[in-house]
């Protein structure tokens, strides 16, 4: 297939994609703001739903950054927009401008999870020191089972380059409440309704990875018991914050 350019979606399409690449340009500030990443080494996406507007066969498209550039550099003309193969489409951004290094992750959840719109990769300390270890964060304080519903799972080791880390990412979350999986000796991955809900569960997993680490210095700590984790986890998810708000 041609290279797509934007020029052949529609304007409500145009209008979209535009206004998801101010945000996940945006959102990669959250990153080094929450000491998430080290130098450029974590990424945001988010889905674009094309709707009816879509030019047979692309109904969705992700926006993402590009690859190795320096977080203060990123700007909403800076996002790459992809289908949903992780193949870049003419964005008016240079041809040399790739997008992450992990694209075909990002592209193989969205392919495979239809719910989720956003998605985050970080190398958070605390977060990548259990990935490290392969070892899951066991749901031992409220905030975990509210946000994650339980334990922090680890997902298979994988290289980089092709669909071995969305697969790992896919197989671990799917029918999982956890939004965030520590992929085994690399780092967490989180997703969400969209790119603002999974940059907020990996500043959550890397906040209840550090005070996990704390705690167990000291002592051991009790896992909740199942019946607690699972009536906190309705409790945050539907009552709290506000109605109507972002
Ligand atoms: O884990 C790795 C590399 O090992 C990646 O997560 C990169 O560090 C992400 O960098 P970008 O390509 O997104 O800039």
């Amino acid at each position: 297939m041609s290279t797509l350019h934007l020029n052949e979606f529609s304007d409500s399409a145009n209008q979209a994609i535009a206004a998801t690449r101010q945000i996940v340009a945006d959102l990669h500030a959250e990153l080094p703001r929450n000491d998430l990443v080290a130098w450029t080494a974590g990424n945001v996406s988010q889905r674009v739903d094309l709707g009816e507007d879509a030019p047979e066969p692309v109904p969705a498209v992700f926006v993402i950054k590009p690859s190795g550039v320096s977080y203060d550099e990123l700007t909403a003309s800076n996002m790459v927009v992809c289908t949903l193969d992780g193949t870049k489409i003419d964005d008016d951004t240079s041809t040399g401008l790739s997008p992450s290094s992990d694209t075909a992750a990002h592209a193989y959840v969205y392919r495979h999870m239809p719910a989720v719109g956003g998605v985050v990769h970080t190398h958070s300390a605390y977060a990548t020191s259990w990935a490290a270890r392969g070892e899951v964060i066991p749901c031992v304080l409220t905030m975990m089972a509210d946000e994650f519903g339980g334990d922090v799972p680890v997902g298979p080791f994988a290289l980089i380059g092709d669909d071995s880390i969305g697969r790992g990412i896919v197989e671990t979350l799917q029918g999982s409440r956890s939004p965030a999986v520590l992929m085994d000796r690399h780092g967490p991955f989180t997703i969400g309704a969209g790119a603002q809900e999974a940059v907020k569960a990996a500043v959550l997993c890397e906040e209840v990875a550090r005070t996990v680490h704390l705690a167990r210095a000291y002592g051991e700590p009790q896992r909740i018991a199942q019946h607690q984790i699972d009536a906190l986890y309705a409790r945050y998810q539907n009552v709290y914050g506000q109605k109507d708000h972002a």
